[in-house]
């Protein structure tokens, strides 16, 4: 499988290129980054930092390469990926993407995309969050209507989009496990509202340091509550499943795929 990783010099993008470049079953064919980096042209191993040269550039066109892959990988920005879904989908490409922060209707364009080319998108593509979403919808459905929803993300401080996407795939599995949708129910930093409204999901979002990334999802009753908490020490199981997702999506029919297809979930 043929993969071009948009964005391999950052957190995410690195770690995918050295996870990638590691693998029998991922042949890397090029790194997409911003026009005007110094690295621009440098071997891929190199701005990925893997240890050794990979043979490969680093370029600042993805419309000059992209005919040689058979799967991109955008973690990338909003607006990279707006790019990258649109160069995939003139080119007939599979897409991976992992890019938070999207508005609905920017996300309708990914789900639309599927009629055309094979397309997965995931907000989170560890393997135990997404185990955790099943837990999510499970809970939602028994005793989402008597809890009080609350949820509490964490990440470093030079992440762009809050709440998270991650959060926001968490309330959404949990608003439909209710019936609901999440636009109806969701309230973003309560502040001075007493008593609490009944049937809300709240959103909590704080940035400090250099965590990973951190979910917790508290169910409040009276005289107890449930949290369902996910914490990653660093990046890696993010990008060992973008891997993952990229490998299950390579030769797939045009479709709208997620982690759950990979994760058989
Ligand atoms: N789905 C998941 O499991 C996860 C999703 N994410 C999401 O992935 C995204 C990236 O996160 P993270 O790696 O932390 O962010 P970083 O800021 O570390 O990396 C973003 C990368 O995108 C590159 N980039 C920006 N603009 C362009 C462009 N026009 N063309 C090509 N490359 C471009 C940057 O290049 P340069 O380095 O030169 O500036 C950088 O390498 C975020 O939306 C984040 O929320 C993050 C972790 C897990
Ligand atoms: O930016 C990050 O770091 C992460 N972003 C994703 C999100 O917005 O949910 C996934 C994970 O939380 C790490």
């Amino acid at each position: 499988m043929k993969l071009i990783v948009v964005g391999p010099r950052g957190k995410m993008g690195k770690l995918i290129t050295q996870i990638a470049a590691s693998r029998d079953d991922i042949e890397l064919v090029a790194g997409v980054a911003p026009k005007g980096r110094d690295y621009i042209g440098k071997d891929l191993g190199q701005a990925a930092m893997t240890g050794s040269d990979l043979g490969v550039p680093v370029v600042d066109d993805l419309s000059s390469v992209i005919d040689d892959c058979d799967v991109i990988i955008d973690f990338s920005t909003k607006e990279m990926a707006m790019e990258v879904l649109a160069l995939a989908l003139e080119h007939k490409k599979a897409l991976v993407c992992g890019t938070t922060g999207f508005t609905p209707d920017e996300m309708q364009r990914f789900r639309d995309a599927g009629k055309e080319i094979p397309m997965l998108y995931a907000a989170n593509t560890s393997k135990l969050v997404n185990v955790i979403n099943k837990l999510l919808e499970v809970a939602a459905a028994v005793i989402g209507e008597e809890a009080d929803i609350e949820i509490l993300e964490m990440h470093d401080q030079w992440k762009k989009d809050a709440p998270s996407g991650t959060s926001k795939e968490m309330g959404e599995i949990m608003a439909h496990a209710m019936g609901k949708e999440l636009a109806d129910v969701a309230v973003y930093g309560r502040q001075g509202v007493s008593p609490r409204e009944k049937g809300t999901i709240g959103y909590h979002s704080l940035r400090a340091g250099n965590i990973p990334s951190s979910h917790t999802v508290y169910f409040g009753f009276m005289g107890e509550r449930m949290e369902i908490t996910h914490h990653s020490y660093n990046w890696e199981c993010f990008a060992r499943g973008a891997c993952d997702c990229a490998v299950f999506l390579a030769g797939k029919e045009a479709g709208f795929y997620t982690i759950k297809d990979v994760l058989h979930l």
